[in-house]
C-alpha cells in the first residue's frame, strides 16, 4: 500500500456513533452525523452493538446521505468508516458506496479484511500494545489505528481504564502508522493530547449526547487545535 492514503481528509475530529446515546438526546443517529459534520468532524464511524447487519446497512446508507448533505458544495472528503460489520461493508462497495472499514484486535483480522475489501478502502486498527504496531506495520494494510482508553470511558463497557496522555505520547511515537486517540475525550480534555503526534481525536458521547452537536463538533476542534502544540507552547 503506498502514497499518502489518508490525503485530503481533515482527520482532527472523528466521530464514532452511538445510536442509543443519539436517541436519548432527541435525535437520530444521521441527525447527529450531519450537525457534527457540518461543525467540522472529518471522519465518521457508524458504531452500534445492538442491531443486525441488515439493520446496520440501513443505518450506515442514511450515515452516508447525511455526510453527502453536510459536505454538499465544498470539496471536503469525509469518509464513513463501518465498526467490524466486514460484510455490510463488502456489500455498500459492491452498490458502488465509499465506504472503510475498523476493526479491533478480537474482530477480523487485517489480512483477512484486506482479502475481502481489496486496497481501496481505508482500514482502521485499534492497537494499544507495542506489539500490535509492530504486527500492524509488519501485515501492513493498516492506514490508521485507534489508540485507548487515553482516559476512562462508560461508553465502551469493556473498555480498561485510561491510561492517560504521557502514555498515549508514547505509544503513538513508536505506533509508525498515523493515530487517533479514543476514550473519555470532551472538550475540557482535549487540549491534553495536543502535541502527542496524533493525528486526531475521536469521541462518541462528547458529541452524540450533546445537546448541540453541531457546536459540539466546533468546541472540539478549537480545543484540539491543530494537534501539533502543547498547552503553553508559543506558535
Ligand atoms: C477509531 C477507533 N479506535 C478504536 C476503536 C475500538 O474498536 P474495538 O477495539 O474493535 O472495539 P469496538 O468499538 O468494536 O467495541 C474504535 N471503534 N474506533
Ligand atoms: C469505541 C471505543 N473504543 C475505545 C477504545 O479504547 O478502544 S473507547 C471507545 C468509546 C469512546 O467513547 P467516549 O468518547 O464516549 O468515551
Ligand atoms: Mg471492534
Amino acid at each position: 500500500m503506498s502514497g499518502d492514503r489518508l490525503a485530503g481528509i481533515d482527520t482532527r475530529l472523528y466521530l464514532v456513533t452511538d445510536t442509543a446515546q443519539c436517541a436519548g438526546a432527541g435525535r437520530t443517529v444521521a441527525e447527529t452525523v450531519r450537525a457534527a459534520v457540518t461543525g467540522g468532524a472529518g471522519v465518521v464511524q457508524v458504531r452500534d452493538k445492538d442491531i443486525d447487519d441488515a439493520e446496520f446497512l440501513v443505518l450506515t446508507r442514511e450515515v452516508i446521505t447525511a455526510v453527502t448533505e453536510a459536505t454538499a458544495g465544498t470539496d471536503r472528503r469525509v469518509p464513513v468508516f463501518l465498526n467490524d460489520r466486514v460484510a455490510v461493508a463488502r456489500r455498500l462497495l459492491d452498490e458502488g458506496s465509499d465506504v472503510h472499514i475498523h476493526v479491533g484486535q478480537t474482530d477480523t483480522p487485517v489480512a483477512e479484511v484486506r482479502d475481502l475489501l481489496g486496497d481501496g478502502p481505508l482500514v482502521g486498527l485499534s492497537a494499544a500494545e507495542p506489539e500490535e504496531f509492530a504486527t500492524a506495520q509488519e501485515t501492513g494494510g493498516v492506514d490508521l489505528v485507534g489508540i485507548g482508553p487515553v482516559f476512562d470511558t462508560t461508553t465502551k463497557t469493556d473498555a480498561p481504564a485510561g491510561i492517560g496522555p504521557d502514555r498515549l505520547g508514547e505509544l503513538t511515537a513508536s505506533a509508525g502508522i498515523p493515530a487517533v486517540a479514543i476514550g473519555g475525550i470532551d472538550a475540557e480534555r482535549a487540549h491534553e493530547l495536543r502535541g502527542r503526534g496524533l493525528v486526531g481525536i475521536c469521541v462518541v458521547s462528547a458529541i452524540c449526547r450533546a445537546e448541540d452537536p453541531e457546536q459540539a463538533a466546533a468546541d472540539l476542534l478549537d480545543a484540539f487545535g491543530d494537534g501539533t502544540r502543547k498547552d503553553g507552547e508559543q506558535a
